[in-house]
C-alpha cells in the first residue's frame, strides 16, 4: 500500500498572483524514508500542509495509508500522521514536560504512562536534564528536538517533517537523522523536506523533486545519479532538473 498518494493536486492561495500547486502527483510506498525536495517556493510546505489536512487543496486527491484526506477521514488520519512543522510549535513559557503533556493529552494520553513516555523520549533526545526548563530558554537545536517529540507521542505510522535539520548544529542534526533511521526501522514511513541534498541523498530511499508546483522527477537517489552520467551526486541531479535560475 502507498503511505502517501497525491493525484493532480492544485492550489492557489487567495489573493496570490499565481498558483502554488499545478497538478502535483507522486506516491510513496509504506515503510520508506522519502524526501520532498525543491527550490524555495516550489510548494513543499503547501503540499505537506494539504497532506496533513491543515490546508485545503482546490482540486485533486490525497490518500494517506489508503484513506482519502477529507473531512470524513480527518480524525483517523490525524492518528496516522505525526507532523513536525518548520516553525517551532511549542509554548515558549512552558517547560518541555508541560508542553509535551499538553500535546499528549490532545491525543488522549494521560497520567503516568504519558509521563513515562515523555521522559523516555526526553532522554532519547538528550533533553532529560532540561525537562523542566522553559522552552524559551532552549537552544535552537534543543527546540527542534523537543518539537519532534511533540509529533511522535501518539506513535504515528507516518512522520512528516518540514526541514527538521535546518539551522541546527552538527550534533543535533546527527542525532535527529539517527532517530529518523531508527523510527523507520521500527516500521514507520517518513516524509521530510530539506535543502541539504547531501543529507537527503544519504537518508532517503526515494526522493521527489518538485518545482513550480509540479513533480519534476521521482526516484531512488543513487539510481537517479546513475541514470544521469554527468551527475556526481543528488545536488547535480537537482540542478539538472530545476536549472540555475534564482528563485524569489
Ligand atoms: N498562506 C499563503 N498565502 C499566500 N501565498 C502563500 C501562502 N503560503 C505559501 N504561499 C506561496 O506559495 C508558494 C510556495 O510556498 P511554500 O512555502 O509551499 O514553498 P516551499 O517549497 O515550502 O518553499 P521554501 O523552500 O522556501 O520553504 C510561495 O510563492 C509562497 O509565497
Amino acid at each position: 500500500m502507498f503511505s502517501i498518494a497525491v493525484n493532480e493536486l492544485y492550489k492557489t492561495y487567495k489573493g496570490a498572483l499565481g498558483p502554488t500547486l499545478q497538478g502535483l502527483s507522486f506516491a510513496f510506498p509504506e515503510g520508506k524514508i522519502a524526501g520532498l525536495l525543491g527550490p524555495n517556493g516550489a510548494g513543499k510546505t503547501t503540499t505537506i500542509s494539504i497532506l496533513c489536512g491543515l490546508v485545503r487543496g482546490d482540486n485533486g486527491e490525497v490518500m494517506i495509508h489508503g484513506k482519502k484526506q477529507d473531512a470524513a477521514n480527518r480524525e483517523t488520519i490525524k492518528q496516522i500522521i505525526g507532523i513536525v512543522p518548520q516553525q517551532i510549535a511549542l509554548y515558549p513559557q512552558l517547560s518541555a514536560v508541560e508542553n509535551l503533556t499538553y500535546f499528549g493529552n490532545l491525543y488522549g494520553f494521560k497520567g503516568k504512562p504519558l509521563l513515562q513516555k515523555i521522559m523516555h523520549y526526553l532522554e532519547l533526545f538528550g533533553l532529560e536534564k532540561s525537562a523542566h526548563k522553559e522552552i524559551h530558554k532552549y537552544s535552537g537545536g534543543m527546540k527542534r528536538r523537543a518539537n519532534i517529540i511533540a509529533a511522535i507521542l501518539h506513535d504515528p505510522r507516518l512522520l512528516i517533517l518540514d526541514e527538521p535539520t535546518a539551522g541546527v548544529d552538527v550534533q543535533s542534526r546527527s542525532m535527529i537523522l539517527q532517530f529518523l533511521r531508527e523510527y523507520n526501522r521500527q516500521g514507520a514511513s517518513i516524509l521530510y523536506t530539506s535543502h541539504l541534498l547531501e543529507e537527503a541523498q544519504s537518508l532517503c530511499e526515494e526522493v521527489v523533486i518538485m518545482d513550480e508546483g509540479k513533480m519534476i522527477v521521482q526516484g531512488n537517489p543513487l539510481r537517479l545519479i546513475a541514470e544521469h552520467p554527468h551527475c556526481r551526486n543528488l545536488e547535480d541531479v537537482f540542478l539538472h532538473f530545476t536549472g540555475q535560475a534564482l528563485r524569489d
